[in-house]
């Protein structure tokens, strides 16, 4: 299914951590509707292609989030590319994204390609570092640039990233009612069914990235929130 509209559950896996073929096997049949290959840091385009290659061996839909020009490859059925809205470097908001339609343009199926909004709420993680985001902000301006997503430059995701974090539910619910198309990720914390049901209630796509390497069980168990894949179980 590579219509991101539907899916409700992701894991994101990361190149630079290990994962055993094993585990990532476990993931890949869960039931998840996708996987995001994606991270901040140590990612390599040898990392990637790897990771993708093990992954390709199951009939999950795998997508690229790109965080890096050079770490672009063909063979993903998506390319997911953020725009960091809150960030104060014009370079993560469209600057290397104009680089790499410089680069890419003549070779890009725009059909593959989704852009992402996102948000960064928790100032310790590495991409809110990276990206100098200003995480310093109140829930109506984080509203207002949900609305900006959807309604000014119409992005397909705006994506409410908490990474390493779990987030503010309130707020999660305020943003999704701000929203009519353009669909709400949100990542950041999960690493309990429970969690998973309470995010789920008001996003649209939930995404459990860290949690797969700290308690593999417990995430593997996030699936489960989904009535379509509780139902096989039972
Ligand atoms: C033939 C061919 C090569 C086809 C492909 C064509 C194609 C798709 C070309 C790409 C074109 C394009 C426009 C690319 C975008 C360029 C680019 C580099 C944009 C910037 C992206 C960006 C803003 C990155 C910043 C980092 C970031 C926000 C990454 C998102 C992932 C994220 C938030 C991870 C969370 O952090 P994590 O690493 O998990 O943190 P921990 O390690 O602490 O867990
Ligand atoms: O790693 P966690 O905290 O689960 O966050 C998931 C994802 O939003 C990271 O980009
Ligand atoms: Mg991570």
């Amino acid at each position: 299914m590579y219509d991101f509209r539907e899916w409700r559950h992701v894991f994101k896996l990361d190149p630079n951590k290990e994962l055993s073929d094993e585990r990532l096997e476990t993931i890949c049949e869960s039931g998840t509707d996708a996987i995001i290959v994606g991270g901040t840091d140590g990612i390599t385009l040898e990392k990637v292609l790897d990771l993708m290659a093990r992954i390709r061996r199951f009939s999950v839909p795998c997508v690229l989030e790109v965080s890096s020009i050079d770490t672009v490859t063909p063979g993903f059925d998506l390319y997911f590319i953020p725009t960091i809205l809150n960030s104060s470097d014009t370079k993560w908001i469209t600057g290397l994204h104009h680089e790499a339609v410089k680069e890419f343009g003549a070779v890009m199926d725009w059909e593959e390609i989704v852009m992402e909004g996102y948000c960064i709420l928790n100032e310790d993680c590495k991409a809110a570092k990276l990206t100098n985001a200003n995480t310093n902000l109140t829930n109506d301006e984080v509203i207002a640039y949900a609305v900006m997503a959807e309604k000014m430059f119409q992005l397909p995701i705006f994506y409410l990233e908490y990474s390493g974090k779990y987030g503010d539910v309130e707020l999660v619910e305020n943003v999704k009612k701000s929203l009519e198309k353009t669909v709400l990720f949100y990542g950041g914390g999960i690493s309990t069914i429970e969690q998973a049901k309470e995010m789920t209630k008001h996003a649209d796509v939930i995404v459990v990235g860290n949690a797969i390497y700290e308690n593999f069980e417990l995430a593997l168990e996030t699936v489960k929130m989904d009535p379509r894949i509780a139902k096989i179980e039972k």
